[in-house]
């Protein structure tokens, strides 16, 4: 633990230098960084077929062999000469006398097929000397001749016919594989047919990962308080294996000059790239500044890139070997390591450039963007009424490790603009290739009892999406038609109904289950205990020492908790997380001290729960996609005994008639 005095100073001495480099554009940051690099494949190594999976192509791979490596039959039956089968027919067959060998597979033949000879000859069978063509068995009989078996055969064959000739697949000195191929099974067989044990593959390029952070530890250990899983460092080594390379994994180290400097000095050493992650845009960012700065020319070439996210990003090489540093936030930094970094590993592993796909798409939502950075904006993608696609930003932030994971793709919002209206055209860069459209799209409120349903489709196969934007956002999506079903619970204050009152032309509502919300608090806090929902409520609300964990604007218990309130602005309203989970994790932390959530959940953070509603969860369908698939097998699985059982086993109450 730094102490204080040494940490303030450290922030003093941050605050007054220049931060960063010039900020460049995407376009000049990779420019000067590749200018610096030698881009080349790297040198080749002979590596054994059984290794050969997924390597590149260094050299021209010509055949050593023909294949297949000798004429042979292509059918069971016999060899002879086409010659021999003229004007053979039916009630005149031609007679043969059978030579005295069988040219199983693997048999050499010995005996020459002579005029008015034939052998026998099994599929894939070595042809004899002075056979040109092979009669199926099945147009053959056999009979007994003076000089032993004969072959009658009743229709005449062509010179050539049922042969492989040798080298007719592979000739040998052919060209078989270019540089650059990335070896499949496909290749491997090749390979093996045309006479290959081994195939000179480019060397793997070694990238180092680093991760920088006193609060890392390595994932699946326990959390120390203020402690942070490294999920960087294994989604950059498995990142840099999808590309090609060969990730060696160096760990995490403490924000120490001397200690980082040493690791970094043996990560040159060892890999021909090393790529860190973390402290780029604030004190320690320094430290990677100075430690670089002492490693040899040219060192540090950007740090700074006009871009959102990323902007911390700093590039570097040592003589012509890169050095990254990416942003510690997730989102910031697997987005600069896949366009900054990937087109590096893949030009060093041989690889050809990553393929690229957009597609056009209608943004469902006005986006504000911060004017001055390019920002790049990770989206879903649903399918439109008219079969068009309609993209919805995740609203994730760079610090969100789970936005790249689950967009489909992003789109850019030029640096000079302030945002882009809804129904707006934006064309959608791909991310991990093309997007099957989902089965089914719900767009709204989540709730736990909804797994249940969507675990029965999976089941059955069905891909369903969910959007988690609120009930409000949900309804929203269903009038513009943007969704299958949009998941609500939506009280109208004036009757005391749900849903119903929010019906609209064009929406019907399907009925789902009944789910109890109510205050969630830490068992034994005397402030709520013994008091019921409203009255909890209305005393925490009271008391400015009692902090709590509100909801985001639009969703359901957003509405249910803003109409108790009636107006009032308790302590800690202004933390809005989006999820049941996220308010009984801020409670049951100590974080806040009431919240309002779902029973199932309260009582699955161990908290103490005040009953305050029962609401109803139901689905509005827009009217034209009730025939859809996707909606008919939610409907139907909806309505199954088994997903009603599941849902009372968590704690809902399925509606009758649903
Ligand atoms: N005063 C300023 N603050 C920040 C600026 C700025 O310009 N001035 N830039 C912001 C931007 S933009 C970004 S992006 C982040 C990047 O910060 P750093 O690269 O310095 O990263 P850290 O501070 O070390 O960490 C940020 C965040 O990410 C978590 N982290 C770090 N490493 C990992 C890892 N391996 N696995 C998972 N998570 C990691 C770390 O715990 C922090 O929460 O800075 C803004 N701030
Ligand atoms: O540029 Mo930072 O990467 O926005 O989050």
């Amino acid at each position: 633990m730094p102490d204080p005095a040494a940490l303030l100073d450290r922030v003093r001495r941050a605050a007054r230098q220049e931060q960063f480099l010039a900020i460049l554009s995407a376009e000049e940051a990779v420019q000067r960084f590749y200018a610096a690099l030698d881009l080349s494949p790297l040198p080749g190594e002979a590596v054994p077929l059984a290794a050969a999976l997924g390597r590149v192509v260094a050299e021209t791979v010509l055949a050593a062999s023909d294949a297949p490596p000798f004429d042979r039959a292509s059918v069971d039956g016999f060899a002879l000469r086409a010659a021999d089968t003229a004007g053979a027919a039916e009630g005149a067959p031609v007679r043969l006398r059978l030579n005295a060998e069988v040219l199983a597979c693997g048999v050499a033949p010995a005996i020459e097929v002579t005029p008015g000879t034939a052998t026998a000859i099994a599929t894939g069978g070595m042809l004899p000397r002075g056979a040109d063509a092979v009669a199926m068995i099945e147009h053959t009989e056999l009979d007994e001749g003076p000089e032993g078996p004969v072959l009658l055969l009743a229709r005449p064959a062509a010179p050539g016919s049922c042969i492989g000739f040798a080298g007719s697949d592979i000739a040998r000195g052919e060209t078989l594989l270019r540089p650059g191929t990335l070896i499949t099974s496909r290749e491997i067989g090749m390979l093996a047919a045309a006479g290959h044990g081994t195939v000179q593959v480019v060397r793997k390029p070694r990238v180092a990962v680093l991760s920088t952070g006193d609060e890392l530890v390595p994932p699946g250990t326990p959390l120390p308080p203020g402690g942070i899983p490294d999920s960087n460092a294994a989604m950059l080594a498995a990142a840099v294996a999808e590309h090609g390379g060969e990730p060696v994994p160096m760990g995490i180290l403490p924000d120490d000059e001397a200690a980082l400097e040493a690791a970094v000095r043996a990560a040159l050493a060892g890999a021909d790239l090393v790529v860190m992650s973390g402290g780029t845009s604030k004190g320690a960012g320094d430290v990677s500044h100075r430690i670089i700065s002492r490693l040899g020319p040219p060192g540090v070439l950007v740090h700074g890139v006009a871009l959102k996210p990323g902007k911390p990003l700093c590039l570097a090489a040592v003589g012509k070997q890169p050095l990254v540093v990416l942003p510690g936030f997730p989102t910031s930094a697997v987005f600069t390591f896949q366009e900054f970094v990937v087109p590096v590993i893949r030009a060093l592993a041989g690889l050809p450039p990553r393929e690229e796909q957009a597609v056009e798409a209608q943004l469902a939502v006005r986006l504000p963007s911060e004017v001055g950075r390019v920002e790049y904006v990770m989206v879903s993608l649903a399918e439109g009424e008219a079969g068009g696609r309609i993209a919805f930003p995740l609203g994730k932030g760079s610090g969100s490790v789970t936005a790249f994971a689950q967009a489909d793709g992003f789109f850019a919002i030029p640096a000079l603009d302030q945002g882009v209206a809804a129904g707006m055209p934006v064309s959608v860069r791909l991310i991990g290739g093309a997007v099957r459209p989902p089965d089914l799209v719900l767009i709204g409120s989540h709730c736990t009892g909804l797994d249940a349903v969507l675990e029965a489709l999976a089941a059955e196969g069905w891909r369903a999406r969910t959007l988690a934007v609120g009930s409000l956002g949900g309804l929203a999506a269903a009038k513009r038609g943007e969704c299958d079903l949009a998941p609500a619970h939506l009280l109208d204050p004036a009757s005391g109904a749900y849903n119903t009152p929010f019906l609209s032309q064009g929406l019907r509502l399907v009925p789902g289950w009944q789910r109890l919300q109510g205050v969630a608090f830490r068992p034994g806090d005397a402030r709520f205990e013994g008091l019921d929902g409203p009255a909890a409520v209305a005393r925490a609300s009271a008391d400015l020492s009692c902090l709590l964990v509100n909801r985001n604007a639009g969703s359901g218990t957003r509405i249910l908790l803003d109409g108790l309130l009636g107006g009032a602005r308790p302590a800690g309203y202004a933390n809005q997380p989006k999820s049941h989970n996220a308010v009984a994790a801020a409670v049951a932390q100590g974080r806040a001290d009431w919240g309002v959530c779902i029973e199932t959940v309260a009582r699955a953070y161990g908290l103490g729960f005040l009953p305050l509603a029962d609401e109803v969860y139901d689905f509005f369908l827009p009217e034209a996609r009730a025939g859809r698939p996707g909606v008919q097998a939610f409907l139907r699985a909806l309505a199954t005994e088994d997903v009603r059982a599941r849902l009372r086993a968590l704690g809902f109450a399925p509606v009758a008639g649903a």
